[in-house]
């Protein structure tokens, strides 16, 4: 399987002042192969999601490089950077952002009516199949006060993959869940992944970590180990308890 995502010695380091500079990724290298299903852990400040922010492209890195699907992104001008985030890629976050005079349906079709890509019938009807798909069709007309913070992060997920993202970014996106809705997007997400989609999630939670596949753990501003559980292939709460434990004592093996 080829790799969707390579990163070489990357580098991030904020300016503190004139002369202080805060390092918070050191020597990144990392191989992602196309359709795995990634999670990244590690304590705050460890430097979990200015990873993902400087790998997906939503952030600049200091030094080193970022192959995203076979292209250099380290070196694309702003413009072409964000198209490619456009058209190849998805984010979820813990909050999502949603237009309140907007119905959710007109949420998630948006930017793609802004994109102007396919005919706005087209657009609809994708994302009504997305809807259905996430389990929230019926809630099409309604508003984001009229939805629950689970039925949110499903609407968010459905505009994530409206571009057929090649990668979903995904930043706690279980963070505000009660662990009902956690199980359950969790659940969405790993049927995504099954039909192709590559995910890399950043989290706190071992209960979400252990139904990716591959959980790294950074410390610091390194990769500091890794742990592959493989495929989460049934929904099965046995099967899911294991693989708690397993990572679970890796962690604590780890000193987490
Ligand atoms: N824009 C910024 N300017 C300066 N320092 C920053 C900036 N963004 C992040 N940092 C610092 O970088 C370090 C890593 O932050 P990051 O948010 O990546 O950590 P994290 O592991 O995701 O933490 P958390 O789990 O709390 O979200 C922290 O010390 C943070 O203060």
């Amino acid at each position: 399987m080829k790799d969707i995502l390579e990163v070489n010695n990357l580098n991030k380091s904020y300016s503190l002042n004139k002369s202080e500079e805060q390092a918070v990724l050191r020597n990144i290298d990392l191989r992602i192969p196309e359709g795995q299903f990634v999670s990244v852990m590690g304590a705050s400040g460890s430097g979990k999601s200015t990873l993902l922010y400087t790998i997906s492209g939503m952030d600049r890195m200091t030094s080193g490089q970022v192959r995203f699907d076979q292209e250099d992104i380290s070196s694309l001008p702003d413009k072409t950077l964000a198209a490619l985030r456009r058209n190849k890629m998805g984010f979820i976050f813990q909050q999502i952002h949603l237009l309140k005079n907007l119905t959710l349906l007109d949420n998630i079709v948006l930017s793609e009516y802004l994109a102007g890509r396919e005919s706005r019938k087209a657009i609809n009807r994708r994302a009504r199949e997305l809807m259905s798909e996430m389990g929230i069709a019926e809630l099409e007309d309604r508003d984001v006060t009229q939805a629950s913070g689970g039925q949110l992060q499903r609407v968010g997920i459905c505009r994530a993959l409206m571009n057929r993202p090649k990668m979903i970014f995904g930043d706690e996106p279980t963070g505000a869940l009660n662990s009902k809705a956690t199980s359950e997007i969790m659940a969405l997400l790993g049927r995504i992944n099954r039909s192709g989609t590559t995910i890399l999630l950043v989290t706190h939670d071992v209960k979400v970590a252990a139904r990716t596949e591959r959980v790294l753990l950074m410390e610091d501003g390194r990769i500091v180990g890794e742990q592959h559980l493989g495929k989460y292939e049934q929904d099965r709460n046995d099967d899911a308890k294991l693989r708690e434990e397993k990572l679970s004592s890796w962690l604590l093996q780890m000193g987490v």
